[in-house]
């Protein structure tokens, strides 16, 4: 990953897209794709996919398009396929139970190893053959596991003392589904994921730009 140039973020946050594509392509037994094949799977125009692709040194030909195994290779090791990312869920309620029966490994190594709740009623459960402990226990158990990731599906009132101690415990990400804004140190990143700000925009997009195009992220 070091010795790689550095990806715009825009396209890296497509890499995913991309490899969860190839890798069925692969599975399929198909050894080259087109950028139009690709950008009719993955709704992402195939300007944007040669740019795209031309940062990884993939430079595919024209009549014979790109190579499934090199890309899926290349992918694999930028998106740290071959390293299992521990991750921990903090809040078991209707979101978090939902996440929990989800299971992330289907598509790349990310693995919700552990959960956390302050209720009885979930503490000590299994839900989705992932532990629920009580969050008396959240820093013990972050350490001795080397967890870097969490989900945050607490109530928003709680989550910045919840990411207080996150940070406390060398958390490096935090995907936060609580409308709360958390302040962090410049070295965590957080992302925010707001259902309601999606919407949103959909209707938004719907109301001025029609139908026509998925707008690419
Ligand atoms: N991002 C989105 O699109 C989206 C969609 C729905 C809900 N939400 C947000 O996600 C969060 C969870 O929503 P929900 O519907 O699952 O709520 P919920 O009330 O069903 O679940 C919240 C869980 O957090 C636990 N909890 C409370 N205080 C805690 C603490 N101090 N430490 C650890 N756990 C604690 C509760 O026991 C409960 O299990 C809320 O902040 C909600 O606003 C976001």
């Amino acid at each position: 990953m070091q010795d790689q140039p550095k990806i715009p973020q825009a396209t890296a946050k497509r890499l995913p897209l991309y490899y969860r594509f190839l890798k069925n392509l692969h599975a399929s037994g198909k050894q080259r794709v087109s950028s139009a094949e690709l950008s009719e799977a993955v709704k992402v125009d195939s300007a944007t996919i040669r740019r795209d692709f031309s940062y990884f040194g993939a430079l595919g030909k024209k009549g014979y398009g790109y190579n499934v195994h090199y890309l899926i290779t290349f992918f694999r090791k930028t998106l740290d396929q071959d390293e299992l990312t521990k991750v921990a869920l903090i809040g078991v309620g209707n979101l978090g139970t939902a996440f929990l029966h989800y299971n992330f490994l289907k598509n790349n190594n990310t693995k919700i190893e552990m959960a956390f709740d302050v209720s009885n009623e979930k503490v000590g459960s299994e839900i989705g053959d992932v532990p629920v402990y009580h969050m008396d226990e959240l820093e013990r158990f972050l350490e001795v596991e080397d967890i870097q990731v969490a989900i945050l599906t607490v109530p928003a009132p709680v989550a910045q003392s919840i990411t207080d101690r996150l940070v406390s415990s060398d958390i490096k990400g935090i995907l936060n589904f609580t409308p709360a804004r958390l302040n962090v140190p410049s070295h965590i990143r957080v992302h925010h994921i707001d259902l309601a700000v999606e919407l949103q925009t959909l209707v938004y997009f719907l109301k001025h730009y029609g139908a026509a195009e998925e707008i690419q992220i």
